[in-house]
């Protein structure tokens, strides 16, 4: 008997688009949640409960096997490097991770840089041989480099408006960002079939290679 399938939805700006890919691989799936404040929702006649959390919490959740399966960001994964295995690049929520600065930016003695991902910026910063300081923020980082918080930040760049509209600029672009579907290592071996079925459904309407 097939075994009822747990999915770690991220809310927010992956949600609406992970759903049209759902449903264009023919797959129910719950509205984005706006009509309701519930956060776990059953659908047994699909053989899925949905459970709609906070983006950067997916991997948790499903390292942790409360969730089988779970949607994410590939910025999640490399900041978290929760123990999931990533099963399929889903093509959507497409952006990119980017060195950011101010126009006249020169290196400094003493370099920090701001960012919501200080470990994938310190990663970046060591392998290249550059010594900054890491300062975490949680949201608006642009901020950072206009009021003097910091020389340049880490962050997404997705149509460039934020950047042009205050007057930054991308300086290296590191990493292609797209969102993932990630699985739990023991879901995994123990709803092998669902799983497989629920890739083989999603692969049909995605555009993107198998990793
Ligand atoms: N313009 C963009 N800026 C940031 N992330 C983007 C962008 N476009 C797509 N993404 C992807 O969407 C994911 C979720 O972003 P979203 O803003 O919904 O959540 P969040 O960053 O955790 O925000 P919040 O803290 O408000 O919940 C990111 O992890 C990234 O993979
Ligand atoms: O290139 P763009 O299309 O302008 O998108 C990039 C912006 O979107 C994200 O911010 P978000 O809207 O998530 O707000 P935040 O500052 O609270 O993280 C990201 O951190 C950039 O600021």
């Amino acid at each position: 008997m097939a075994q009822i399938l747990k999915v770690a939805m991220p809310k927010g700006r992956i949600y609406n688009k992970a759903a049209e890919l759902f449903r264009s691989a023919g797959l129910p799936i719950p509205p984005d949640g706006e009509a309701s404040r519930k956060l776990v929702i059953q659908l047994p006649e699909a053989g899925m409960e949905f459970i709609l959390a906070k983006p950067v919490d997916v991997p948790t959740y499903v390292e942790y096997g409360v969730a089988d399966i779970g949607i994410v960001g590939k910025d999640v994964l490399l900041e978290e490097e929760r123990d999931v295995y990533e099963l399929l690049d889903l093509g959507i929520a497409r952006c990119r991770m980017s060195i950011i600065g101010l126009p006249n930016w020169q290196p400094g003695i003493q370099q920090r840089v701001a960012t919501k991902y200080p470990n994938v910026a310190s990663r970046y910063f060591r392998e290249q041989g550059q010594q900054v300081e890491v300062v975490k923020l949680n949201g608006s980082i642009e901020l950072a480099p206009l009021i003097g918080l910091a020389d340049r930040i880490v962050d997404m760049v997705e149509t460039g408006q934020t950047l042009r509209d205050n007057g930054l600029v991308e300086m290296t672009s590191i990493f292609e960002i797209t969102s993932r579907l990630v699985a739990n290592r023991v879901s995994y071996r123990m709803k092998n079939a669902e799983i497989q079925q629920l890739c083989d459904r999603l692969q049909s309407v995605i555009s993107v290679p198998k990793l």
